[in-house]
């Protein structure tokens, strides 16, 4: 596949890097997600791998979330199997049984965000320039509940309320005064923190640590797996709607518009 490459290497330790490289902003199309779940479904198959630290080879930028051109004039066909890659991605990650780590060095909107809250922890570069979260509502969109269920879960139901419902992009500073990211550290030392943290979280027995992960998952994990198809039809009916779509084309024009 050649849109989004994602580097692998498992090293002695057990450990994957997997770098996101889908110029120009790592946004998440229906080929990106494809080729993410089955790096992610092959990682999970390797004996060898117990954890995956999750990054970014773009400078600046993590992921610049959902790819709004895959939400835009095209057919039921395609937000179907749009929207179900979505899905599949995030049960992968979310309820994955090796240790996830990302280490976010750049913005990290939306659906970038989603990535990183669906990991075990959340390593920032401390660089006050760089923002993350689940801005949907400034699109004039809505975070769909299991983007909202991970957030909440990571920050508590009073922070996640406010910041959902504002739209909110937290700079890294206040991300982790939120603690919508666990650390900030300075850039260059991101990826030897990271594997620090992957350390020692692989210093537990796999089963105990994975078993405990499940139980914290799970109620999460089933809401969605029961609701699949009716998530489904929920984003299709959403996202063809006339209003929407005018939305969803004007927030493009502005993202160009502010380069000029
Ligand atoms: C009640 C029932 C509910 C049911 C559920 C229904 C609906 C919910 C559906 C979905 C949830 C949505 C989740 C999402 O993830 S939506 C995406 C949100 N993302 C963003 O808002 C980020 C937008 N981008 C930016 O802010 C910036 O681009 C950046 C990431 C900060 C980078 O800035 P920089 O200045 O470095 O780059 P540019 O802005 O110049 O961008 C370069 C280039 O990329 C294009 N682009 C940027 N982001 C996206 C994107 N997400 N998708 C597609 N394209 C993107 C941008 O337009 C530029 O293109 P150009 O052609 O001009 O070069």
């Amino acid at each position: 596949m050649a849109a989004a490459t994602l580097a692998r290497r498992i090293g002695r330790s057990g450990v994957a890097v997997m770098k996101f490289k889908s110029p120009p902003v790592n946004s998440l199309s229906l080929e990106f997600l494809t080729e993410f779940s089955i790096s992610l479904e092959k990682l999970e198959n390797n004996r060898a791998c117990r954890g995956v630290i999750i990054t970014s080879a773009l400078p600046k930028i993590f992921s610049s979330g959902l790819d709004i051109t895959e939400m835009c004039g095209k057919s039921i066909e395609h937000y179907t199997e749009f929207w179900r890659a979505v899905q599949e991605m995030w049960l992968r990650l979310y309820g994955s049984n090796m240790v996830t780590v990302a280490a976010v060095n750049g913005s990290s909107p939306a659906g970038g965000c989603l990535i990183a809250l669906s990991c075990d922890y959340r390593i920032m570069a401390e660089n006050p320039k760089f923002s993350i979260g689940l801005n949907e509502a400034q699109l004039g969109i809505v975070a769909p509940f299991w983007f909202k269920d991970t957030f909440v879960n990571v920050v508590g139901h009073r922070i996640a309320e406010r910041s959902l419902q504002l739209g909110s992009l937290h700079p890294a500073p206040e991300a982790h005064k939120l603690g919508l990211v666990d650390e900030l550290v300075p850039e260059e030392k991101l990826m030897e923190k990271a594997a620090a943290v992957m350390a020692q979280w692989l210093a537990l027995p796999d089963h105990a640590r994975q078993l405990t992960k499940t139980m914290m998952r799970k109620a999460v994990l089933d809401r969605l797996v029961a609701h699949r198809e009716e998530d489904i039809k929920n984003f299709i009916s959403f996202v063809s709607k006339e209003s929407i779509q005018k939305s969803l084309r004007m927030y493009m024009e502005m993202l160009k518009k502010k380069k000029s």
